[in-house]
């Protein structure tokens, strides 16, 4: 079964004379369970379809449909539960005034769950973290631990699907690792389904099943891994990234 569903989607952004077309009729689906690359050069569109699916953009044209249920169709909160974002940066979804405690709380609190408690520790030990941490504030964490923490506030509804936007590129090399180990396990762990952003090699290769190649707001090619081994692709961009993805396999 779909979990993503993506049929000619298209926007416009941007004010009069200066509104633009930034996706000119976008399809592709992703399986359950499957983790779906977004590739291309910088203004392809790539995060343009991301912050469509998260519905931080409304005035799209086309069809986005998770679990075969039409995004247009579906409430907000239920919404909420079933696909969530995590940022490039983790200040995209912690704000620096509230401590984490608050950060955890505040879904739960708003879908009206109960046990927030358990659920929030929960969500720190998922993530490799303590309880303890929901003491602290986002300041006082490192960038991989607070990265942690975002993904483990995206988690606490407990979503079928979670976007990425170049999860690990704001983040040290040396933790970079870590938190695309983290993100993996989570995935095989609790079934979920990853619609990604990277420009990140180490990411592509680490975790996508599929990669889709945006140019000018359209899809020029799909890739699974299978064919990235191969090399063959028809798209100069893919050829260039499946080159790269050699080169970077042989140094690792
Ligand atoms: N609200 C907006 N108003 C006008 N233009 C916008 C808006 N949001 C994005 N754009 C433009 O849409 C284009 C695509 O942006 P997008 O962020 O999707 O690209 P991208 O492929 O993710 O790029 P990068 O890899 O650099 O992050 C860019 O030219 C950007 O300036």
């Amino acid at each position: 079964m779909s979990a993503i569903e993506i049929e000619d989607l298209s926007i416009s952004l941007g004010v009069g004379v200066h509104a633009k077309r930034i996706l000119g009729g976008v399809n592709f689906s992703v399986e359950k369970g499957e983790s779906f690359g977004l590739v291309g050069e910088s203004g392809s569109g790539k995060s343009t379809v991301l912050r469509c699916v998260a519905r931080l953009l409304n005035a799209w044209d086309g069809r986005i449909a998770i679990n075969n249920k039409a995004v247009r169709d579906t409430p907000q909160d239920e919404y909420c539960r079933t696909v969530q974002m995590v940022f490039q940066d983790p200040y995209g979804s912690l704000h620096p005034r509230q401590s984490i405690q608050t950060a955890l709380q505040e879904p739960l609190r708003i879908q009206r769950m109960d046990r927030h408690q358990e659920r929030m520790e929960q969500a720190l030990i998922e993530v490799g973290l303590t309880p303890a941490f929901l003491q602290r504030y986002p300041h006082e964490l490192s960038g991989g631990q607070r990265q942690r923490v975002a993904i483990a506030r995206a988690l606490i509804l407990d979503p079928s699907v979670l976007l990425l936007d170049e999860p690990t590129s704001a983040l040290d090399v040396s933790v970079q690792a870590e938190v695309l180990n983290l993100l993996s396990e989570l995935r095989a762990r609790k079934g979920l389904t990853y619609l990604l952003v990277s420009h990140d090699l180490a990411v592509i290769d680490h975790m996508c099943d599929r990669l889709a190649v945006m140019q000018h707001g359209h899809i020029v090619e799909i890739l699974d891994r299978a064919v990235l081994s191969t090399g063959r692709a028809t798209d100069p961009y893919a050829r260039e990234l499946i080159r790269a993805s050699v080169e970077y396999d042989q140094a690792v």
